[in-house]
């Protein structure tokens, strides 16, 4: 792809961000959030119900924004419960970088039956107004966290702007995910699917997935990775592989 043709498709992708972000804030509005906890809890009832979740030992998982995004908080409690090990977003201090890391939540599974206080309440929040884990250091400097290296998450589950049929995923437009799923697939990705690491389940609302008439496809870059599966509150999409 030269120059011309990346500069014209990052622009669609910034127009269909703007189009997007636009429908969301319409059907979504910020003071009512009962429609769109309801459809975030369907899109994970079908996420626990796949046997991929289920034979999962270790799982990355987001922390929503407050709003305008699909709402995790239900279904952090019932992953914490389930014994599974969870690792979540920190994105560096330096935002020019883009660069972000998933850090074990280290919670046992009895600290999330109390209906209102879940593990990352007393983190701090960053600019999104999204908590973070702090970073803890031991008493000579070396980092105490557990952060995530290749082969450590089984399923990953990747927030969007939108996706498509095909998989393909429109992010807010920094490449972290994406540079984040390099870090921990590295080579991997000449796998077979069933081998590769992390398993990536892109989640969204019905009005986030694009398939409507005469659309054709979210446009992908060489850095842009492909989801194996896509959620929906309707639809549970499993993305046809070929090779690599
Ligand atoms: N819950 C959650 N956590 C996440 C992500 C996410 O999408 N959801 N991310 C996924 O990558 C990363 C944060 N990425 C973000 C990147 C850019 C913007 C952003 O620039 N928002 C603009 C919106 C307006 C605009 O640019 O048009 C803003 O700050 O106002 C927000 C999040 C890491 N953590
Ligand atoms: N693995 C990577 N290495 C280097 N640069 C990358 C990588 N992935 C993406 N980028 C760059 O980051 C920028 C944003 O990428 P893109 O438009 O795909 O973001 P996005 O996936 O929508 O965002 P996000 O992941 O933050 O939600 C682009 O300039 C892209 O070239």
């Amino acid at each position: 792809m030269n120059k011309e043709e990346l500069s014209t498709l990052r622009q669609r992708k910034q127009v269909l961000r703007k189009e997007v972000r636009a429908r969301i804030k319409e059907t979504f509005p910020a003071n009512e959030a009962s429609k769109l906890l309801r459809d975030s809890n369907l899109v994970f009832s079908r996420l626990f119900d796949l046997p991929q979740y289920q034979s999962a030992k270790s799982i990355g998982f987001f922390l929503s924004m407050p709003s305008g995004e699909i709402q995790t908080r239900d279904a952090i409690r019932q992953i914490v419960q389930d014994g599974k090990v969870l690792f979540v977003p920190r994105v560096g201090l330096d935002f020019e970088k883009c660069d972000m890391d998933m850090v074990g939540a280290l919670v046992p599974p009895s600290s999330a039956s109390d209906q209102d206080e879940l593990f990352y309440d007393c983190w701090p929040k960053n600019k999104w107004n999204i908590p973070e884990p702090p970073i803890e250091n031991d008493a000579h400097g070396n980092a105490l966290s557990l952060i995530a290296q290749p082969g450590d998450i089984d399923l990953l589950l990747v927030p969007g702007l939108a996706f498509d049929s095909n998989g393909h995923r429109l992010g807010q437009g920094k490449g972290y995910y994406d540079r984040f799923i390099s870090k921990m697939r590295g080579t991997a990705d000449e796998n077979e699917p069933g081998e590769r690491k992390p398993l990536l389940v892109g989640v969204c609302l019905d009005e986030q997935f694009l398939d409507y008439d005469g659309f054709d496809g979210i446009p992908v870059t060489d850095h842009d990775y492909i989801m194996d599966m896509v959620i929906t509150p309707t639809k549970t999409l499993v993305v046809a592989m070929t090779s690599g």
